[in-house]
Parts: C-alpha cells; structure tokens; sequence
C-alpha cells in the first residue's frame, strides 16, 4: 500500500472511532437503542453478503445461528448449578462468547456439510428446514426456557468496563461491526476472497482454476455462522432476555431483505440494509396508525409491498445504485490509473515450474470414448501432444470438440479410454489436480466475473501459486505474497494485450477482449498444457494476428496448446498438425495442408468437395 494510501486509511479509521465514540453522546437514548439494533442486524447480514451476495449461497438460516450463540450465552451467564465440567465458564462474558462461537461453528460445520452438497433450490431449501428445526428446538428445550425464553441476563462486563447502558453498548456492537467491515475487505481483496468471488462464476471454472469449491464455501459459510455467533453474543446482552421469536424463519427471511435492499454483492451494504429496514419498519409503525386512525399489523403488510418496489426499482439495492450515480462524480475527480500501483509492480516475480523438455511427451489420448446414454459425443479418439506443438481441433458443431475438452480437463470422465499428462494417467484425478499439474483451460462460452476488474479475474488463474488463506487475509499478512500474484496477473495482462484494461470492470470488454482475458487468466497459471476453446471467436484481425503471435511465442517456449478453432485461415496459418472429428470421431489428422486437402474433411466439414 502507497504511503498516501496507508495515510489515508489512518484517518478514516480515526475518524470512525471518533464517530462510534461521540456518536451515542450526541444522539437520543431512544435513537442509540434503534442504532444497536442495526449494529447488531448488520453484522447477520455482512454474513449474507459474503455468503450469498458474494459466494451465491442461498441461506435463511442464519438467525438460527445467531440464537445458538445467544442461547449458549444466555445459558452460561444466568444457570447458577452448571454442570462441573461446565462451571469453569460460567459468569464469563468472554467464556460465553467462546462457547456460543464454537457451538455455532460446530453446528454450521454440520449443517453446511449437509446442505452445501446441495445446489440449486435446494441449497435454501435445506437452510429453511433447519431454521424451522433449530427455531421449534429452541421453543422446545425445558433448559432454555421454551417459548418464554431465559431472562435475567446480567449486564455485560469487560476488562472491568460496565456495559450496561446503551450508549457503552453502542461502542462495543459498532467496533465489532466496524472491525468485521474491515476484516470482510480485507478478505475479499485478497486470494482467498477471490476463490469466494469465483463461487459465483460457476463451480467448473472455479475447478479449474485449482480452487477447492466445496472448501471454499465451507469456509464462506462458516465464516457467516462466525458473525452470526457475534451477533447472538451482543444481543444477550444487549436484550437481557432470549426468546424463540427473533430467531425464526421469518427473522432469517428479514436479515436475507436487508442484504438485498442494501446490496447484497456490498460489504457497506449489509449496515444500508440493516438500517433501511430497521427505520422503515419504525416509520411504518408511527406513521400507519395516524394515517388508518386505528392499529394493527398494517406495516408488515406494507413493508412487504415496499420492498417489492424497492427491488423492481434498485435490484442490486441502494448501495449498487448510489455507488454507480456517484462513480461518474468520482471518475470526474480522480481518473482510474493506467498500470497497477506501485507496490504490485515492485513485486519480485513469481517462481516458475520447470519447462518440459523439448518434445516431450504432454499430452497422449487413447480410445477415448465418451457416451451421454444413447448419444456417442467421442468415439474412441486416439492423438498425442508434445511440448512446444500447437494442435487444433477442428470440426462442425456438435462434433463432440467440447465434450474432448471436458474429458482432457477432467471436468467430466471418459467411459472408456485413457488419457496421459506428461506420462501420468489422469484416471481418477479431478479438475484441480489437472490444474496442479500444469493444465490450463479457457472455455467455450466464457466464464469470468463480470464485476470484478481485469487485472483480479487474470489473478484467479495464478490461485494455486500462492498459498496465503482467510486468516492471513484478514489480517493483512498476505500482501507480500498478494502483490506477486497481482504483478503476475499484470504481466500476462500486458503480454496478451490488455494492459490498457487492468482496472476496467471484465464485464464491460467487448466479447473478444474477454476470450482474450480468460487466456491470460490461464497463462498465470505457468501451464505447460493450454486448452483453448474457440480463442479466435469475435476479434478482429489485428486481434487475431497478435493473438497468433502470443501462441507461437508460448509453442517457442515449449508450452503445447491444443486449440478448438471455427476460423479456418487462423488456424491453418498456426497451427503445427490439425485433428478433424466429426460426430463424436476422428476423421482425419496430419500437417494443414494435408487435412485441407482430405476429401472426407471437405465432404463432412466443409459441406462436400467441388
Ligand atoms: N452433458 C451432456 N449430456 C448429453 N449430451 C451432451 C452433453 N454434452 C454434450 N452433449 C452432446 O454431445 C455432442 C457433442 O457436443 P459438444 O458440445 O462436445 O460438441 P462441439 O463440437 O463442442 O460443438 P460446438 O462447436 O457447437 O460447441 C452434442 O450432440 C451434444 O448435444
């Protein structure tokens, strides 16, 4: 980080404390309650954003968590007789929170076990089975007071600090929730946010980039359990009382709105979103009465109308609306800069793994055949590849081109046949090994995150060339490490031609641009096998000709690529040898010119020899 960068964060951290310090002294008591409140709420749902919003995992069982942790405090703070092996932790405001953070840790590891193999509908499906199950266990439980719930929680107190009042209260809720804020950025600006981002891009991409998806997720959902149990802690004692009713589904079902009205893909979005719906629940509540001139559940009826016209209006919530009004503001003050920043091109360069030898052996298939039931997709496909060859598989569509990809990849597994890299059998290997191995891929129909910037989506591919995890992240230890895989995103950036675009949203290039993107994405991985799919598709010829270039460079330092190619003239002009395949089967391979030659070529691929 830049010394005026490191300045400048300085300043807003010591403003924010000054802010949370002064803040309950200016305020009204009744406004620092309502304040509480959103602390609290927003550190369930900065959980939801990081778990949904970021990592597209569906959960409404999140308040469930946070009553777990309140429970497990509520327990230990009032039970006089606990049982022995239990006393050592009772009366305890920092025993209480271990154990309703582990408690809620080793429950979301159970759950998430569970339910995080579930994708699609299920996945929120399975999180609302057990909200409902963990919210009738709490009603149920004699030990926890069933529906009546525990009171008589005493006030908490700290490092023989008193925090009984709601303005000391309000200090300690918004440090925590100001501390996770920064810890949530700092993990999502690192490798290991970027592995969370990357769940949202598709679990195949993600795979393939040598990241641990179902870890990963693991990791999301625990790390969400983890705030949810902070939260619970601060609500003990806060409340004072522990009752059923806020840890429901339809408290899940709220903390899951408050994520969406305030932007569930923003870190800030989860205190918008908290406050928003906290204050315009209070509103209803003062105002409806006046205006129907009687009681009643009239504002849950309205809330709910309100928040169907909030997302027809902002469907990525106010934090993504403001952001995108103000960006043009701030564009106008301070334009994006060219390269990367300083502290990333300083960066000593990342090792790199021995190149083959020359005409080694990369890549050698034998009878691969590959059936989806009755359809044979490959038909007992037998070619080799060698370090420093480039070889282009062409054919018309439907061919079963892709289907080859998915096999050499290990993304999908061959009925029968054999496939070896470098000498080795991929039998039983998985997606990531693959990409351990030196197997870099980019894929038909392109699979980067659209909202991330250039220079992050090319870093996902160097993902299994650093080793920095969540903890690191979050504490910043990892920046050393961060700016060489950064400097290596640049780099290949610049070398396939988009140093222009490092800062640039990936969403916003043209089509061509991003195919171009997903192959300095792989080249960061340092493969020695690089799977092409269709990497001409949409450039224009300058384009083309400077990608050519980029694949004859790589074939000279002994990488193989093996590329699927629609556009003939390209891949005549490149390619080493050309393989034909035509329904599922191999139906022609040699040097161009001969495959260009070969009537069988011309009968099936071209539409027939004149
Ligand atoms: N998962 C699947 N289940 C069933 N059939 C599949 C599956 N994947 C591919 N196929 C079928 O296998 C055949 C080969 O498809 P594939 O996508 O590999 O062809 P392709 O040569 O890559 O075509 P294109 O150039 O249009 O992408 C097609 O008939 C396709 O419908």
């Amino acid at each position: 980080m830049s010394p005026i960068l490191r300045f400048r964060t300085a300043l807003l951290a010591l403003a924010a404390i000054v802010v949370v310090l002064v803040a309950p002294h200016l305020l009204a008591p009744y406004q620092v309650v309502v304040l509480n409140n959103v602390g609290i709420f927003a550190l369930v749902t900065l959980g939801i954003v990081l778990l949904t919003g970021i990592g597209g995992l569906t959960s409404f069982g999140q308040a469930a968590f946070v009553g777990i942790s309140a429970y497990a405090t509520a327990c230990l703070a009032t039970m006089a007789d606990l049982p022995p092996w239990l006393a050592w932790l009772g009366g305890s405001p920092w025993g209480a929170l271990a154990a309703g953070l582990a408690l809620t840790l080793l429950v979301a590891a159970i759950l998430g076990g569970v339910t995080l193999r579930l994708s699609g509908h299920y996945l929120p499906l399975g999180t609302i089975a057990w909200g409902i199950s963990l919210y009738y266990l709490f009603g149920t439980l004699d030990i926890l007071g069933g529906f009546a719930g525990i009171t008589g929680v005493p006030p908490l107190r700290l490092f023989g600090i008193g925090f009984e009042s709601s303005e000391s209260l309000f200090v300690l809720i918004w440090v925590v929730v100001l501390v996770s804020l920064l810890a949530t950025l700092n993990l999502l600006d690192s490798r290991a946010g970027r592995a969370i981002r990357t769940l949202n891009g598709g679990q195949i991409m993600a795979e393939s980039m040598g990241i641990d998806t179902f870890r990963t997720k693991m990791v999301t959902f625990l790390l969400a359990a983890g705030l949810a149990a902070f939260a619970g802690w601060l609500y003990a004692y806060t409340q004072r009382f522990v009752a059923p009713t806020p840890f429901s589904l339809q408290a899940g079902i709220e903390y899951m709105f408050m994520a969406l009205i305030g932007g569930a893909g923003f870190v800030w979005g989860a205190i918008i979103g908290a406050g928003a719906v906290v204050y315009l629940k209070e509103l209803l509540q003062d105002v409806l009465p006046l205006l129907l001139g009687k009681g009643g559940n009239y504002e849950t009826m309205v809330f709910g109308l309100l928040v169907i016209v909030l997302m027809q209006k902002m469907p990525l919530g106010i934090t993504d609306t403001a952001a995108r009004r103000l960006k043009p503001l701030l564009h106008a003050r301070r334009p994006a800069p060219s390269g990367a920043a300083p502290w990333i091109t300083a960066a000593p360069p990342l090792p790199r793994r021995p190149r083959p030898a020359p005409a080694e052996s990369i890549l050698e298939v034998r009878g691969l055949t590959r059936r989806f039931g009755g359809l044979v997709a490959n038909h007992d496909l037998s070619f080799s590849v060698q370090a420093g060859q480039i070889l282009a598989v062409i054919g018309p569509n439907g061919a079963g081109k892709s289907t080859l990809f998915n096999q050499l990849s290990c993304v999908d597994t061959p009925t029968a046949g054999q496939i070896f890299f470098r000498g080795r059998t991929v039998n039983g290997r998985s997606a990531r090994d693959m990409a351990a191995a030196g197997l870099a891929r980019t894929f038909q129909h392109v699979k980067l995150l659209p909202t991330m910037s250039v220079l992050e989506n090319a870093a996902i591919g160097a993902h299994l060339r650093g080793g920095k995890g969540v903890f690191s992240s979050i504490l910043r230890l990892d920046r050393r490490e961060e700016a060489q895989l950064l400097k290596e995103a640049e780099t290949q950036l610049v070398r396939v031609g988009l140093g222009a675009h490092l800062h640039a949203e990936a969403g916003s290039l043209a089509l061509g641009q991003q195919r171009v993107l997903e192959i300095a994405r792989a080249l960061c991985a340092d493969p020695c096998l690089l799977l092409l799919d269709e990497p001409a598709a949409g450039l224009r010829l300058k384009e083309k000709e400077n990608l050519a270039d980029l694949l004859s460079k790589l074939r000279a330092e002994g990488i193989a690529v093996v590329l699927v190619e629609h556009d003939m003239d390209f891949v005549m002009g490149l390619a080493d040898r050309v393989m034909v395949m035509d329904f599922g089967e191999k139906i022609a391979e040699g040097l161009p010119e001969q495959v260009q030659a070969n009537p069988l070529v011309l009968e099936a691929y071209l539409g027939g020899a004149e």
